[in-house]
């Protein structure tokens, strides 16, 4: 885990079609006062079977209806294994974001008697998620060790959105907005100082003149070639994102100096490593489809349509609408990017406070769990605790923690437990600092190193920095300048030890003195190194999780089901969106959902049967359809491979 330490210094297109209509224009289905179902036909899964999907409740129901829409594929092949009243014990393993929203959206969609137990391993909830106040003479800072800002408009970020207005916390919201110069201020670092990358809202002749002049964009013309280029053959599963944009583009200049550093920023990754089919699934689509990733874009662009994965169109024609209005979307509306005046914990502190106050959920910290087995002769699952403490079975367990730490709790042999342990993380050292002078760096969100910075040029291994004090403002009591170095990810991939607190710390000042000038000495500096913080989607990654998918049906009897950032997106509004579509497609909420619209409208609150076997991997590679959205239509058009 995380291992920290504190100083002050003193001073220190379309092969068959479905359609999915717009809601409140031609919705099929049933009406009633404020609600409706919006119909798929056809089925996701082109069985010929129909989905309905609730939006537009009341206030009441609306967290269910989210939950419900943030799953992408709503099966209707799972058996219920508990419809009968009465619910059976859930054990949620693991304590951060991922767990927490997983109790939170379940307890929310079960009746009062289905128990929820979350382990968490140490005494702190939150995992990733982690913000510090450090007092500093004249005031305090906060310092995020993890996550720092949320995307407000994405599909998954609308859900995150709703979760905040749920937990009553909209108040705490700090918002960075679209026109602020931390928006639209990015650099990257190259050769050997900070290029501003073009952007929307910038000015042509500045955009154009850094793209002529700008070594980092040399060869950019190549891109141009693009369309003449042949698409791949159909055998290719996958490719990383690195053979990928040079098969495209003809040269390996954007990726290794401009695409390498976004996903720095992101994944803290290698471009040569990550998956093209699991990071850039739309491009990965347009490819197939269109033959050309620049001719996708003109298509689209003549026809003003978007493609987007099923999933998210539901939550663009159903969540979105229900925030229409509120005064959480007025205030975000304008936004880039968000955060939380005492920093992102203030989130999974509310959560964790609101699980509290829920009867049938119950936090158990200070608890590492030591092994879960399936036990075929009463269909349970048993897990056992660190603490020697008997613990009954239950009825569903699902892991929030990492793949690889699942898989070592499982005495699964074979295939299962070689696609868990095959997701790699980085380890990330994260260098938070806080200087008494303003202004000692330039106005902007910070830059990004590319992997086209040698050892030679950047010895410190650094990955990029944060403008934090420009980035978000309004968090702290006292003026200064406040920085984020993070070194490491897969350049310390081989790495057995990792820099002590006292080596990062100077490095980090190496860094900053290197790039940016900054010789002073700041009044604060915390340091803390994340262990394998940041799951690696490597090529081949949704080919492992399908395989996952069938060996954990196999193993566990679908009684085992995971979420979590191994799987589906690394992100903090991914793991919200994941744990929210888990929730609602484990819980059965009533037959008549999955079947036929009926006459009455069906209140999602009170669900009628009882838990589904998923295991949380069913939409891994295969299932991926696309969308075209046009006025007021949507029509569904499944991807191929
Ligand atoms: C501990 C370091 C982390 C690095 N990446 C992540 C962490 C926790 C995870 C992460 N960072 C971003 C995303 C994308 C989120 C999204 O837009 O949906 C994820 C999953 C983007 C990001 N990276 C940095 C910031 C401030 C942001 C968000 C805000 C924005 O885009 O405006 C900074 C940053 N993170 C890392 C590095 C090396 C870095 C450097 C500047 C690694």
């Amino acid at each position: 885990m995380s291992s920290r330490a504190l100083h002050i210094c003193r001073p220190v297109i379309p092969l068959t079609r479905t359609r999915l209509s717009r809601a409140g224009n031609s919705c099929h289905g049933i009406q009633g006062r404020n609600r409706h179902l919006i119909e798929i036909n056809g089925g996701l899964r082109g069985r010929g079977s129909r989905t309905y999907i609730h939006s537009g409740q009341d206030d009441d129901a609306r967290g269910s209806s989210l939950a419900a829409t943030a799953t992408s594929t709503l099966s209707t092949t799972e058996v219920p294994i508990d419809n009968k009243p009465g619910y059976d014990r859930i054990a949620v393993l693991g304590g951060g974001i991922s767990g927490l929203a997983t109790a939170y959206y379940l307890a929310k969609l079960l009746p009062p008697e289905a128990k929820i137990d979350i382990y968490e391993a140490s005494d702190r909830l939150g995992g990733w998620v982690d913000s510090k106040k450090i007092q500093v003479p004249g005031g305090e800072v906060v310092f995020e060790h993890g996550p720092r800002t949320l995307r407000p408009h994405t599909p998954a970020g609308t859900i995150v959105v709703e979760l905040v207005r749920e937990l009553g916390i909209e108040d705490e919201l700090l918002v960075v907005t679209k026109d602020s110069e931390s928006a639209r201020n990015r650099f990257i670092y190259y050769p050997d100082r900070l290029v501003k990358m073009p952007g929307p809202g910038q000015d042509f002749y500045d955009v154009a003149w850094t793209v002529l002049t700008e070594d980092v964009f040399t060869q950019f013309w190549q891109a141009f070639g693009e369309p003449w280029r042949r698409p791949r053959d159909n055998s290719v599963e996958d490719e990383s994102v690195g053979s990928f944009l040079a098969r495209r583009f003809g040269t390996s200049h954007i990726g290794d100096n401009i695409v390498s550093a976004v996903l720095h920023g992101i994944y803290a990754g290698d471009i040569n490593k990550l998956s093209a089919k699991s990071l850039l699934p739309l491009q990965w689509h347009e490819e197939m489809r269109f033959g050309s990733l620049i001719r996708a874009a003109a298509f689209k662009a003549s026809r003003n349509l978007k493609i987007m994965q099923v999933r998210d169109a539901v939550v663009d024609l159903t969540a979105k609408k229900q925030l229409a209005g509120t005064p959480i979307q007025e205030t975000l509306e304008n936004a880039s990017v968000y955060t939380f005046k005492n920093g992102m914990e203030t989130l999974t502190k509310a959560l964790a406070s609101r699980l509290r106050s829920m009867k049938n959920v119950q936090i158990k910290t200070g608890h590492p769990i030591n092994s879960v087995k399936y036990m075929a002769e009463t269909d349970r699952i048993k897990i056992s605790s660190g603490k020697n403490l008997p613990i009954k079975p239950y009825a569903q367990v699902i892991s929030t923690i990492s793949s690889r730490a699942l898989a070592g709790l499982t005495d699964v042999p074979g295939q299962f437990a070689t696609s868990l342990q095959a997701v790699p993380s980085v380890t990330v050292m994260v260098v938070n600092l806080f200087y008494k002078q303003e202004g000692l760096a330039p106005n902007g969100f910070g830059y990004l190193i590319p992997r086209s910075i040698g050892f030679d040029k950047n010895p410190e291994c650094a990955l990029g920095v944060v403008f934090d004090s420009d980035s978000t403002q309004g968090q702290d009591t006292v003026s200064g300048t406040k920085l984020t170095v993070m070194l490491g990810g897969h350049w310390w991939d081989s790495f057995d030890t990792y820099p002590t607190t006292e080596e990062g710390e100077k490095m980090a000042r190496r860094v900053l003195e290197r790039h940016l000038n900054i010789t002073e000495s700041p009044l604060a500096v915390d340091v803390s190194l994340h262990k394998d913080c940041i799951p690696q989607y490597t090529v081949g990654h949704s080919q492992r999780m399908q395989r996952a998918n069938t060996d954990l049906h196999r193993a566990f009897g679908g009684r085992l089901a995971v979420t979590g950032n191994s799987y589906n997106g690394v992100g903090l509004n991914d793991c919200v969106r994941n744990a929210a579509g888990l929730a609602s497609q484990m819980v059965l909420l009533d037959a008549r959902l999955e079947t036929k619209p009926s006459a009455t409208p069906i209140p999602t609150s009170r669900p009628l049967g009882g838990l589904k076997r998923v295991t949380g991997l069913e939409n891994s590679g295969s299932d991926f359809w696309m969308v075209l959205e046009r006025e007021n239509e949507i029509e569904y058009i499944p991807s191929g491979k």
